[in-house]
This record gives structure tokens, sequence and C-alpha cells, in this order.
């Protein structure tokens, strides 16, 4: 299922005094099964854009497709409940939510609402946790006897529950020590690889967008201002660092060394694509690597 945004703008507090345009003609498509990553400063318009992939907020301008079902300022909200199924949004520090008593009744929240009982329910909610990798020791427990990053990894079973097609995940590492970023996004690439799931991750770590998206949008302002292949986004550093949106580790270690003679085939955008890069370099010097 793509999703597709079409002259999409965004006001809120419209005709009022307090009208603030937060999003203006917005053209982008997220293709399933893609990773795609939001980047852009603070107030850029992330979050609004977010809130317009599972329509709970609506566009004040323009058409926002997801799948087959088209969006618009007038569509009524009785008809978005499936978009919200299919479409999970994981907030900024969604621990924040968790409100049951046992973990088990907290992932089940979602798809009980929706019908699902008795053994089914049971499964889904067994499935959900393994899929954050916590085992069936979990269930009984309360979601609030656990580290900051195992409540974490219960909100996002709870969203998984819902088995949506789409992820979208709002700074999913912030406050997480670098050991939980690493597992966490590991974690979302296993979904992303192993189970299909198109997943929409915003972010302002731009090695993360490095290592995992296949396509990158930099919003400024309320507009996208570039979108592409991660290779074209980030090849143009020059404009990244004017932009003040950061670089990759690995990409700005092979600028210093692009300052001091080497010369690369390809700018590397990741460790791995840099240690292959200086290895192709040291054999054609004649060196042992
Ligand atoms: N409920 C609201 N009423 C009025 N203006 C709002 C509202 N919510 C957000 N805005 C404004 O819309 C603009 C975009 O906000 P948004 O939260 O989408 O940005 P963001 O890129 O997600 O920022 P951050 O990285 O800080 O989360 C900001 O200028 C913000 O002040």
């Amino acid at each position: 299922m793509d999703i597709q945004f079409e002259q999409v703008g965004y006001t809120y507090q419209p005709d009022t005094p307090f009208a603030f345009c937060a999003l203006k003609d917005i053209n982008l498509t997220i293709k399933e099964g893609s990773y795609t990553a939001i980047v852009g400063h603070t107030g850029s318009g992330k979050s609004t854009l977010l809130q317009h992939l599972n329509a709970l907020i609506k566009p004040t301008a323009g058409v926002v497709k997801i799948g087959d079902r088209l969006i618009t300022t007038d569509t009524p909200n009785k008809n978005l409940k499936e978009v919200r199924k299919e479409v999970g949004i994981v907030f900024q520090f969604p621990e924040a939510q968790l409100f049951e008593e046992t973990i088990e009744k907290d992932v089940a929240f979602g798809p009980k609402n929706f019908g699902v009982e008795g053994e089914e329910l049971k499964k889904v909610v067994r499935d959900s946790l393994q899929m954050v990798g916590l085992d069936d020791s979990y269930l009984e427990r309360s979601p609030f006897e656990l580290s900051g990053g195992q409540m974490r990894r219960v909100a996002i079973a709870g969203v998984l529950a819902m088995k949506p097609s789409v992820l979208v995940l709002d700074e999913p590492t912030a406050g997480l020590d670098p050991r939980g970023r690493k597992e966490m996004m590991g974690m979302f690439y296993d979904l992303h690889k192993e189970q299909g799931i198109t997943i929409v991750l915003v972010t302002h770590l731009m090695d993360d967008v490095a290592n995992f998206a296949d396509y990158v949008i930099v919003l400024e302002k309320g507009q996208v201002i570039k979108q592409g292949l991660p290779k074209q986004v980030f090849t143009d550093t020059q404009w990244l660092t004017t932009q003040q949106l950061g670089v990759p580790a690995a990409t700005t270690f092979a600028q210093q060394l692009m300052a001091r003679g080497f010369q690369f085939d390809t700018i590397p955008l990741t460790t791995k694509e840099l240690a292959q890069e200086i290895a192709k370099i040291l054999r054609k010097s004649g060196e042992q690597v």
C-alpha cells in the first residue's frame, strides 16, 4: 500500500487570528515496502506530516491517498478506523502511554477494541512481544517494573499487535543509551526485512538514515526542500552543511581524508562502505589488506 501526498497543506486553527500554516504544497510518495526517513529541523512540520499518514489529522488543502482511500478536509471521521489499524504510529516516548496492570493486557488493548478475542488475541499478543524481543515470561508482569527501553518495547508491541502494514516511528530511540539505540534500530530493520513492514522514520540522526533508509525526505518550514535516495541527498555535503542538517560520520571522515589527498570512487555513507573504500585505495597503492 503506497501513501501519496498531493499538494497537501495543513493550517492549524484556520480562520482565526492564530492560524498557522505548518505544511505547504507537499508532494511525496511513501512506497510500499520502503524504509523512508523524514528529516528536518525542529518546527519544520515532521510531526504534523506524520499525523496525516493515518489520518489522525486531515489536510486542510490537497489530498492524502492511503492505499485506495482518499483523505481530504471533508472526509468523515467514521471511515478512518481501518486506516489507523493499517498505519501504526509510534509517537515519541510511547512508554508514557502504557496504562494496564499487566503487559499482556496492555498489548491486547488495540486488537481487543477491534474485536479480536480468545486464543487469537493471546497469539497476537505473544507474537507481537516476540517481535520486540520479549518472551512469554513478560506477559503477567507489570509494564511499570521494566526498564525504560523494555517499556518502550512493550508500547511498540501494542502498535504491532494491530498488524499494521506501515509502521511510523517518531524519534524512536530518543533517550536510549547507545546500546539500546542500536538494538532498537536493529529490531525495526528486522521487522522491515522479515515481515515486509513499510517503515517511516523521523529522525535527526543522519547515521541512522544512512544505515537503514532507502529514501529520504527533507522538510524545512513546512515544505519538502529535497527528496531522493540517501546517496543523492548526502552526496551534496555542502548543501547539508549549509542547511545545518548534519552529515553521516563516515561521510565526514571520508571528506577529511579527501582533504588530505585520498580519492574515493564513491563517497561512503556508512562505516561499512568507508572500510570498503579505504581497502580499495590501499589495494591500489599495493598495501596488504
Ligand atoms: N496545535 C498546534 N497549534 C498551532 N501551531 C502548531 C500546533 N502544533 C504544531 N504547531 C506549529 O507547527 C509547526 C510544525 O510543528 P511540528 O510539531 O509538526 O514540527 P516538528 O518538525 O515535528 O518539530 P519537532 O522536531 O520539534 O518535533 C511549528 O511551528 C509548531 O509551532
